[in-house]
C-alpha cells in the first residue's frame, strides 16, 4: 500500500478557508472519508492527485510531493469524479475506455483484450459501440470507474461514486470496490459503503474530527449529524 501523507495542509477558496491544518497519514488498504456538506471532503481527495494544490502544507504519495510531482504521482493513482460527465473523453464507451491505455503505448490487441475484459466486469460489453454521452447517469458512473481501473493503478481515488447508481448497481460497485486489491480512498455520503473499510476520516469544516475504525468513526459522524 502507498503511504499518503498529509503534512499541515490548509486551502482556501479565495477568502474561504475549507481546509485547516490537515495531518494525516494514511497506509491503509480501504480508507472512507465522511463529512456534512461542503465540509472540504471533495478538496482533500482531490489533493491526492494535484488536481487542487494546497496554499500551506504538504501532500505526498510514497514520499512524492504532489504538488511537484503530479504527472508522476497520477500515473499511480486514480481519481473517480462525483459527475461522470467530466470524466467521459472519447465518443464511444470501449474507446473511453481505451483512451488511458492507448495513451500508454501498449499494443493495439492489448488494448482491445483490457477494455473487453474491463466492459465485461462493469456490465457495460452490450454497450461497447454505444456513445458514452447517451448512457444514463448510472451507466456513465460504471464508465468512469472501468476507465480508470483498467488503467490499473495502485491508489483509486473515488468521488461519491455511487451518487447515481440504483441499489443495484451501488451493490455491485461496493463489491467491485470491496474485491480490488489496491488501495482506494472513497467520499461518500452512502455510509453502508464503508462497512468493513479499514478505516474511516470524519471531515468537519475543514478539521478532522473522528479517524479510526469505521465503527467508532461512523458512530462520531452520526452523533455530529443528529
Ligand atoms: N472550485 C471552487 N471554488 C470556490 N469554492 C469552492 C470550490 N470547490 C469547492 N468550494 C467550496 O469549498 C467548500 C468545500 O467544498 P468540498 O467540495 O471540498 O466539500 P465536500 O465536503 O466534498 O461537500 P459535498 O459533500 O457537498 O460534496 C464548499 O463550501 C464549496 O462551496
Amino acid at each position: 500500500m502507498s503511504v499518503i501523507e498529509f503534512s499541515g495542509v490548509t486551502h482556501a477558496y479565495g477568502e474561504r478557508e475549507v481546509l485547516r491544518g490537515i495531518d494525516l497519514v494514511l497506509t491503509e488498504h480501504r480508507i472512507g472519508i465522511v463529512g456534512a456538506n461542503g465540509s472540504g471532503k471533495s478538496t482533500l481527495a482531490r489533493m491526492v492527485n494535484g488536481l487542487v494544490k494546497p496554499d500551506r502544507g504538504t501532500v505526498s504519495v510514497d514520499g512524492l510531493d504532489v504538488a511537484r510531482n503530479g504527472r508522476e504521482v497520477r500515473r499511480q493513482v486514480g481519481f473517480v469524479f462525483t459527475n461522470p460527465d467530466s470524466q467521459i473523453v472519447m465518443p464511444t464507451v470501449a474507446e473511453d475506455v481505451a483512451f488511458t491505455l492507448r495513451r500508454r503505448g501498449l499494443s493495439k490487441a492489448d488494448v482491445a483484450a483490457r477494455v473487453a475484459d474491463a466492459l465485461e466486469r462493469f456490465g457495460l460489453a452490450a454497450h461497447a459501440d454505444h456513445p458514452a454521452h447517451r448512457l444514463s447517469g448510472g451507466q456513465k458512473q460504471l464508465l468512469a470507474l472501468a476507465a480508470v481501473l483498467v488503467a490499473e493503478p495502485s491508489l483509486v481515488v473515488a468521488d461519491e461514486p455511487t451518487t447515481l447508481l440504483d441499489a443495484r448497481n451501488a451493490r455491485r460497485i461496493s463489491e467491485l470496490l470491496d474485491a480490488l486489491p489496491q488501495q482506494v480512498i472513497v467520499v461518500t455520503h452512502q455510509l453502508e459503503l464503508l462497512e468493513g473499510f479499514d478505516r474511516v476520516v470524519v471531515i468537519e469544516a475543514g478539521e478532522v474530527v473522528a479517524d479510526g475504525s469505521p465503527d467508532t468513526a461512523l458512530g462520531i459522524y452520526r452523533s455530529l449529524i443528529a
